[in-house]
């Protein structure tokens, strides 16, 4: 038996039935070049009977893309396998996936019919498609939940009728792991023509169990996965494409096994199916989620810096992440902080360390997001918020006569709260103006510059502003999406360094 998985991508089939991740044809086209660079072998583009923009999208998608096989589902009828055949007509190689359901609910109440017309339907299906392509992968849809022996039926009247792939679908995510594995076990053992098909499962996520599942039919002998990028699908979704692949990947010794993926790519591609759907990966979310490879508390972080291994099973890299990055915050140790301190080119003295721990986790407790704007504050034996805190800010401004103003609430040294408001030059004037009122200080402004620091439509804003004051420049910085929330950040940031100053000479 071979030991690649074929790696079957449904992200613009069964992934785009999810509620909310409908895709235009432009941006199917370009998930499937992503798909395509990613290295996964099927690409299932839709559904080509659906509706005209499915048909179109198959059909491009085929003319276009190189390399996978590009694939088509199909309801067991004459109308729904002749679309497909019609949309794949251009492709270099083409698949048409045809299923029906053969579980006693859904032969009963949904498709009303017995176990030999679903088998009647399913050996016609096959072979009308077989005129359009030899590449025919059949599913009995609802198996897990199918009579075993019938299941069997099926699939050896599909195989006889030329289906080179069966596919063993856990439709509504209902199988467990074991059962998945008895199941593909008993097929293989009872199937006497199985040996000619590739055994394949398409495992949805109902119980959390997708990839499991998927992971015990490969045990079992299945080799081919349907899965999409990010997990998405038919309500909870379906097996992720990026965990099912690391798993095999990370434990080849367990598995023996390999797929034809370049998992550098796992990250960008699921990245852009994000930006196209606009569903947020969980944080938590395995190896794509922006905490997979982030490392929060102190004992944690000491083993990552004195070996990767001990708290990650794999490198971000091969995922295409840049890095593992050590969160500093209230969890963290002298370990991690001393790493960042150096990382950011200070040689602190040993006897400093203990000043700058204290102080950290004072501040740490008090602010979840720490900054190496922090850390250096902190190093420099300041601590980077206070004493004012900026509480809330209200700016309006508009064209032509309309006069900007700014309303602010901050909060002082003692807890104290101070509210003013000022018109200015524009909003971010009239914002400067309100704080020195609020805070009863005025100083000399000598520059202000913004500038961006990432790119897109929500780039950060990096703002920088210098002032004088009694006799001293000053300097302040600031970052937001919002310019002049980086600009009062920055200001902000310049009245609390003098602040600290006066506080310290005082
Ligand atoms: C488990 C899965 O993910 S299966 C794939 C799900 N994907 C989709 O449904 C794609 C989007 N679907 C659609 O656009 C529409 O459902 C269409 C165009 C395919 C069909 O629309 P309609 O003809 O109006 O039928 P509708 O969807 O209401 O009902 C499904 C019909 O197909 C029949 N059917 C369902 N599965 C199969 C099958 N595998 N083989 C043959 N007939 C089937 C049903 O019995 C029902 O038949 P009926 O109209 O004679 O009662
Ligand atoms: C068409 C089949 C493979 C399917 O999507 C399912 O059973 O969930």
């Amino acid at each position: 038996m071979s030991n690649n998985v074929i790696i079957f991508d449904t992200t613009l089939r069964d992934g785009e039935q999810s509620p909310g991740c409908a895709m235009s044809l432009a941006q199917k086209k370009r998930m499937a070049k992503a798909l395509a660079s990613l290295g996964v072998d099927v690409i299932e583009a839709g559904f080509a009977a659906a509706s005209p923009d499915d048909f179109n999208a198959v059909a491009s998608i085929a003319r276009d893309i190189k390399g996978p096989t590009i694939c088509a589902l199909a309801r067991c009828n004459d109308h729904d396998i002749r679309e497909a055949g019609r949309a794949l007509q251009e492709a270099e190689k083409k698949r048409i996936h045809v299923f029906i359901a053969t579980s006693p609910l859904h032969r009963e109440h949904k498709l009303k019919m017995t176990k030999e017309q679903v088998v009647t339907k399913a050996v016609a299906a096959v072979t009308l498609a077989k005129s359009f392509t030899a590449d025919v992968e059949f599913s009995c849809e609802d198996a897990l939940r199918t009579e075993k022996d019938f299941l069997a039926q099926v699939v050896e009247a599909a195989i006889a009728a030329g289906a080179t792939t069966v596919n063993i679908p856990d439709t509504v995510g209902y199988t467990t792991p074991t059962e998945m594995f008895d199941t593909i076990h008993f097929l293989k053992t009872t199937v006497p023509n199985i040996k000619q098909a590739i055994i394949s499962t398409h495992c949805h996520n109902d119980l959390g169990l997708a990839v499991a599942n998927s992971l015990a039919a490969v045990e079992a002998g299945a080799r081919q996965v349907e899965c999409t990028l990010n997990g998405i699908g038919e309500r909870a979704g379906n097996c992720a494409l990026e965990e099912v692949v690391m798993a095999i990947k990370t434990r080849a010794n367990h598995y023996g096994l390999d797929t034809g993926i370049r998992t550098e790519q796992i990250l960008p591609s699921s990245r852009l199916l994000s930006a196209i759907t606009g569903s947020v990966v969980p944080r938590n979310k395995a190896i794509i989620g922006d905490n997979a490879f982030a490392h929060a508390s102190g004992i944690h972080q000491h083993g990552m810096l004195s070996h990767p291994e001990t708290y990650e099973i794999m490198r971000p890299k091969s995922i295409g992440r840049i890095d593992t990055s050590l969160v500093l915050g209230k969890h963290s140790g002298r370990h991690a902080l001393v790493d960042k301190i150096k990382e950011l080119g200070f040689d602190t003295a040993s006897e400093d360390i203990e000043r700058i721990f204290a102080d950290f986790k004072a501040l740490a407790d008090r602010k979840k997001h720490i900054t190496d704007a922090d850390i250096e504050a902190l190093v420099f034996g300041q601590s980077s918020t206070g004493p004012w805190q900026l509480a809330q800010m209200q700016v309006t401004s508009g064209s032509g006569d309309t006069i900007a103003s700014a309303a602010v609430v901050l909060v002082g040294p003692n807890g104290s709260e101070h509210r003013e408001a000022a018109t200015g030059d524009g909003p971010v004037d009239a914002a400067f103006k309100a704080i020195e009122r609020a805070i009863g200080m005025e100083v000399h402004l000598e520059g202000l510059s913004v500038n961006s620091i990432s790119e897109g439509i929500d780039a950060q804003g990096e703002a920088q502003v210098r002032v004088r004051y009694a006799g001293q420049n000053f300097h302040g910085r600031g970052t937001s999406t919002d310019i002049v929330a980086a600009s009062v950040s920055a200001f902000m940031d310049v009245i609390n360094r003098i602040s600290r100053q006066m506080a310290k000479a005082s």
